[in-house]
């Protein structure tokens, strides 16, 4: 099936035209049994605050909360590291294994992909990347992400779900990247 270009799904209302960089890195091309979608959080921190904290793949646990912990397997934190976090308890999902596929420190992007671990959420991969917001002291972030669609489940719901925890970990970021902006304004 043809790629979804991130720009159709976007209200036209918000994108009067997607930018170039944002289509070519969140376009995805999408199996028949996986669905894609995007979560867009704008932040009130520069953009190296919040890289700082989104860069650390070895770390996620700063700021997503559904992780309880992290260790690095293989690799020194650079593309090809793998990770291995475990899950708090209470979601359908023990532990995940993660490679880290993009780290470009000039464009502000990150990718990751997991490749195996205890969960539902198959050949999943995610792709973050920000951007100076237009007021020019902020950041928006953009993640979008690919993933099989579990046996028994639509893709609705499993967008849902996915959209639903992608969305937690960015307010959190958000949080995170603002306190630390206000604590070095003082
Ligand atoms: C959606 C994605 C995380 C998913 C999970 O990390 C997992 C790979 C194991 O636990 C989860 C928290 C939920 C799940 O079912 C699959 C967001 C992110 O970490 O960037």
């Amino acid at each position: 099936s043809q790629p979804t270009p991130l720009s159709r799904r976007f209200p036209l209302s918000c994108a009067t035209s997607v930018p170039d960089y944002i289509v070519r890195y969140h376009t995805h091309a999408v199996g028949p049994n996986q669905c894609c979608s995007s979560v867009i959080q704008p932040i009130a921190a520069p953009v190296s605050t919040v890289w700082s904290v989104v860069r650390r793949f070895d770390n996620p646990q700063a700021y997503k909360h559904f992780v309880k912990s992290c260790h690095v397997i293989v690799g020194d934190g650079d593309v090809g590291t793998l990770r291995e976090v475990h899950i708090v308890s209470g979601l359908p999902a023990e532990t995940s294994t993660e490679r880290l596929e993009i780290l470009d420190d000039e464009r502000h992007v990150l990718s990751f992909s997991v490749i195996g671990g205890e969960h539902r959420l198959t050949n999943y991969r995610s792709i973050t990347t920000l951007h100076p917001s237009s007021s020019g002291t902020g950041t928006v972030v953009v993640e979008s992400y690919v993933v099989d669609i579990p046996p028994g489940n639509t893709g609705e719901d499993t967008c849902m779900f996915v959209d639903t925890i992608v969305r937690c970990n960015l307010q959190s970021l958000a949080q995170i990247a603002e306190s630390l902006t206000s604590r070095n304004r003082t």
